[in-house]
């Protein structure tokens, strides 16, 4: 294309010098709120004249939000991945750095996923493109999970494990709530969905995890999903924790990943 408008971004090829910008760029950081990412930099946004996404960039560290849900970072992830291939980025690692509903384990956890499955459990994410459905891989990245796990030593306060996170579409019934709108099903039947999950390797449930390592494996950017679990829904279904302990929960993610870049930056002081 002689030019490419990065609608949702309120950036283009030939309105902004996109190497200039972002060339430097290694460590890519999504979330899913603008609110949390603002509570965290204190820097002008990127993406000004839309209030689609906020994206902010210190050093080689670029932030950006994904609302909720698989179209939302789906169109993000595709002007994000055009925008690091115009800006000539090389070896940049992607992390989603998010919170989810938690299976079996204590609230606050981090579940660093090793691959992202649908609501059957299985590791794959069906995209529909014209009138097909198109299977991909929602594998991540190994090497990177393992690190990002030797990196969690270095915070004792919260466990951290690799498990398998399921992808849904839905907060409410599509991932087992009996305290929606509509409920559908017993009690009864919930807790064998999700026991079954857990049997399956199943530790956490969020709603971005499958498109998002399907498309960073499509376009070989090394990827991550870091999720801090709020609740155990072996146990409940409401987040009813205070807002502190939930700001301070959505903290424990982001601490890993900071020492994580700070560490792979040669800029890691242990106190
Ligand atoms: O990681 P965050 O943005 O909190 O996202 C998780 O929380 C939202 C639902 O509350 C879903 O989008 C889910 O994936
Ligand atoms: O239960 C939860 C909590 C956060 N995000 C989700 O998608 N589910």
């Amino acid at each position: 294309m002689d030019e490419d408008i990065l609608y949702h971004l309120d950036l283009g090829t030939k309105t902004h010098n996109l190497p200039a910008m972002f060339g430097d760029v290694k460590f890519v950081c999504v979330r899913g709120s603008s609110n949390r990412m603002k509570a965290f930099e204190d820097m002008q946004d990127i993406c000004t004249g839309t209030d689609r996404y906020c994206m902010y960039k210190t050093g080689p560290v670029l932030s950006i939000n994904h609302g909720m849900g698989i179209p939302s970072i789906s169109i993000m992830l595709h002007e994000l991945i055009k925008l690091l291939y115009y800006a000539k980025c090389y070896d940049v690692t992607i992390i989603r750095i998010g919170t989810s509903g938690g299976i079996g384990i204590e609230p606050g956890s981090i579940v660093i996923t090793d691959t992202a499955v649908d609501s059957f459990f299985k590791p794959q994410f069906e995209q529909i493109i014209l009138d097909t459905v198109v299977t991909q891989n929602t594998e991540l990245d190994k090497e990177l999970a393992e690190e990002l796990l030797k990196c969690s030593k270095e915070v004792p306060d919260f466990p951290t494990l690799i498990g398998h996170t399921m992808c849904t579409y839905d907060f409410y019934e599509g991932q087992g709530r009996l305290d929606g709108a509509l409920c559908s099903f017993s009690n009864e039947k919930k807790l064998d969905y999700l026991q079954r999950a857990y049997k399956t390797g199943i530790r956490n449930i969020e709603m971005e995890s499958s498109v998002f390592a399907a498309m960073c494996g499509l376009c070989g950017l090394k990827a991550a999903v870091v999720c801090v679990t709020l609740l155990n829904r072996l146990e409940c279904d409401q987040i009813n924790l205070p807002r502190e302990v939930l700001l301070e929960y959505q903290q424990h993610p982001q601490k890993l990943i900071s020492i994580f870049i700070k560490k792979r930056l040669g800029r890691y002081n242990p106190k």
